[in-house]
């Protein structure tokens, strides 16, 4: 029975890792590969292994989360080499046979493994990525996150203001823009479909229903998701008409983070609507809104002037954000739970 060896961060894990551990897969029976993080990266070590688990749900693939706080190159301590023998024995249970790398360090570290190095793809030809790469500029590299992972890297832009700034209309037209998905206002499907007027029971299912047409958008974007409106639009709307507040609302309309917001000024005429009646307050409406967007702490860009100025200034923001490194605030444990589906 040969027992193999991948180590590696998988920070955050990516295609070129998959390949690097199926191949060894298919060269012994059993595969021990030890995730190894560092308190002090951006993405947590728990997701990281959790991603790894769900990647690699493989019987004769054992999965390990390293949490040591070793040295991270030769140069760095005397008793490099020492440390990380000492690491990989106390968390492998049978004797290594082959260690799995496309790394020049793989030789050294078989070396005082005591075992032989299988060399995968140094140059990375197969699968051309590096994890900084998808740190650096994940929209770039989109191709090579796996699929699973994708919704935590996906960037996501909420175009907020109140009634008739042409915020759904500038959803789609950026949506078809930049080729991705974009999520409608909940509330308007909910309440177009309802026979009676609305009420404020039909808040909290508003809400919900929002936030799981969001998280479910996330998984098939191609990085960018455009959303009509968030949570934070219900809570302002609930206050308004009903002087209330639901905690679960409030929790989430403040607690969860956007990528970046497009604040749409009310400088357009006002258009009449079924589900539209406040036409009257529209200075109001904005007042409440900047102060929900103040309270929910969130930076934002101003939209103004006529439909063509106002997708002008829009395409224009959502280029520069396409180029942003990953934030590190999609993985905190808090927003994971906030957006977690229970
Ligand atoms: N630098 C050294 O000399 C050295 C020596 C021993 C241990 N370590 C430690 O080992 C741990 C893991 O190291 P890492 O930085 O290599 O982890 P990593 O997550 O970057 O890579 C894991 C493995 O996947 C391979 N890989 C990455 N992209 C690939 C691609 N596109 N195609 C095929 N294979 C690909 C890597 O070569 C590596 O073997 C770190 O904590 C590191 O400090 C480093």
């Amino acid at each position: 029975m040969t027992h193999g060896l991948v180590l590696g961060k998988f920070y955050p894990p990516h295609k070129g890792h998959i390949h690097l551990i199926t191949e060894a897969k298919k060269k012994c029976d059993e595969l021990t590969v030890l995730v190894c993080s560092l308190q002090r990266e951006k993405i947590p070590g728990e997701l990281r292994f959790e991603w790894m688990q769900n990647l690699f749900p493989d019987p004769k693939i054992h999965l390990i989360w390293v949490q040591d706080e070793n040295p991270q190159y030769p140069e760095e301590d005397p008793d490099f080499w020492k440390v990380w023998r000492r690491t990989i024995e106390s968390h492998t249970k049978r004797k290594v046979d082959y260690l799995f790398t496309s790394e020049e360090y793989g030789d050294p570290l078989s070396k005082v493994l005591g075992c032989t190095h299988t060399l995968i793809d140094l140059e990375r030809n197969s699968i051309p990525i590096s994890a900084s790469q998808i740190r650096e500029t994940p929209l770039k590299h989109w191709q090579w996150i796996p699929e699973l992972i994708r919704p935590y890297f996906v960037k996501r832009i909420v175009l907020t203001g109140s009634e008739s700034v042409g915020k759904t209309s500038l959803t789609q037209i950026l949506a078809k823009h930049f080729q991705t998905n974009w999520i409608p206002e909940f509330a308007r499907e909910y309440l177009e479909s309802k026979e009676n007027p609305m009420d404020e029971s039909d808040f909290l299912p508003i809400a919900r229903g929002h936030l799981l047409s969001e998280v479910e958008a996330a998984k098939t974007s191609n990085g960018i998701l455009f959303l009509d409106t968030d949570l934070l639009t219900t809570k302002v709307y609930l206050e308004r008409y009903y002087e209330s507040e639901i905690p679960w609302l409030t929790e989430r309309a403040l607690g969860l983070k956007y990528e970046s917001s497009l604040f749409l000024d009310i400088d357009i005429p006002w258009i009449q609507d079924q589900l539209r009646d406040l036409g009257e307050e529209r200075e109001s409406m904005r007042t409440r809104f900047l102060q929900a967007m103040k309270e929910a702490n969130r930076d934002f860009y101003w939209i103004r002037g006529d439909y063509r100025e106002r997708e002008k200034q829009a395409i224009k923001i959502v280029k520069q954000i396409q180029n942003l490194p990953m934030n590190p605030e999609s993985f905190t444990k808090e927003l994971r739970r906030l957006r977690n589906f229970e």
